[in-house]
């Protein structure tokens, strides 16, 4: 059966990993959270002092410093999960602070930080056979996807289930705070001039606000269905 790229595109927090993980388990894909890399190159920063006490980000320091981030994945053996590793380090549970997603979209408007990561996000697709979530999949790293899936739901849902989910791993998390992180970082991401999130224009829109994850699963194995026996 021919190999194809899917892409996997969407606002914050809306399932988009739940369901490209699961589709590239079932297919034997290979699967890439492409968030996870501008949330390493984000621990990197808060780790390398490269934040103003404003907030701001040293882009000069950063910039110099691009060629020292090395970001790598590799499958968890026991939960046969990807974990993001940075400079040969297991970040995987430090980039999912709440820390890092507040301060991770101002980083990914930096059009040397996308660069760098684009190019690399390529380099893995180069062979197909290949799920990849993110903002700018479809639009800007695999154009000619064969698959192109563009997710939603709404901001309250959203945030409910990551709500839920921080709750269930017994970690503090107030709702409000992560409403805002939510929207914040939705409007950061469609709003900058480098790569904004869109849905791009041959991408299959798909609204989960109202679907379970079992339902969402079978829904995109049917749109890989379709697009591997074109
Ligand atoms: N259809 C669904 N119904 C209920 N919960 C869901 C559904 N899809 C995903 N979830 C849950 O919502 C949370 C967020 O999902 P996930 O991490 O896949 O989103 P994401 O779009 O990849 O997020 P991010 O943009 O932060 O990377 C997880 O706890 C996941 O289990
Ligand atoms: N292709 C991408 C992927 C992510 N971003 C930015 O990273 C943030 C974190 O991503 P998550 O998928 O882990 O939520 C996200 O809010 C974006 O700012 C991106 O720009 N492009």
């Amino acid at each position: 059966m021919k190999k194809i790229i899917i892409a996997i595109d969407g606002f914050s927090s809306c399932g988009k990993s739940t369901m490209a993980k699961d589709l590239a388990r079932e297919v034997g894909y290979i699967y890439i959270d492409t968030g996870a890399m501008y949330r390493a190159v984000t621990l990197y920063c808060i780790e390398h002092n490269l934040f103003n006490a404003d907030g701001t980000i040293r882009e000069e320091e950063l910039k110099t410093q691009m060629q020292d981030i090395h970001i790598s994945f590799r499958l968890d053996a026991e939960t046969q999960r990807p974990v993001t590793y940075l400079n040969g380090a297991d970040v995987e549970n430090r980039i999912r602070t709440m820390e890092v997603s507040s301060r991770v979209s101002p980083v990914a408007t930096l059009g040397f930080v996308r660069e760098a990561l684009v190019r690399q996000q390529q380099e893995m697709g180069k062979d197909k056979g290949i799920v990849m979530d993110g903002r700018d999949i479809g639009t800007v790293v695999f154009p000619d996807a064969e698959l192109k899936i563009f997710v939603t739901a709404s901001a309250e849902i959203r945030a409910r289930r990551r709500y839920d989910e921080l709750k269930a791993k017994g970690e503090e998390a107030s709702f409000e705070e992560i409403l805002h992180n939510v929207e914040e970082r939705d409007r950061i991401d469609q709003n900058r001039e480098v790569s904004p999130l869109r849905k791009a224009d041959d991408a299959v829109l798909l609204d989960n606000s109202n679907m379970t994850i079992a339902e969402q699963k079978e829904w995109l194995k049917r749109q890989f269905d379709k697009a591997v026996h074109v």
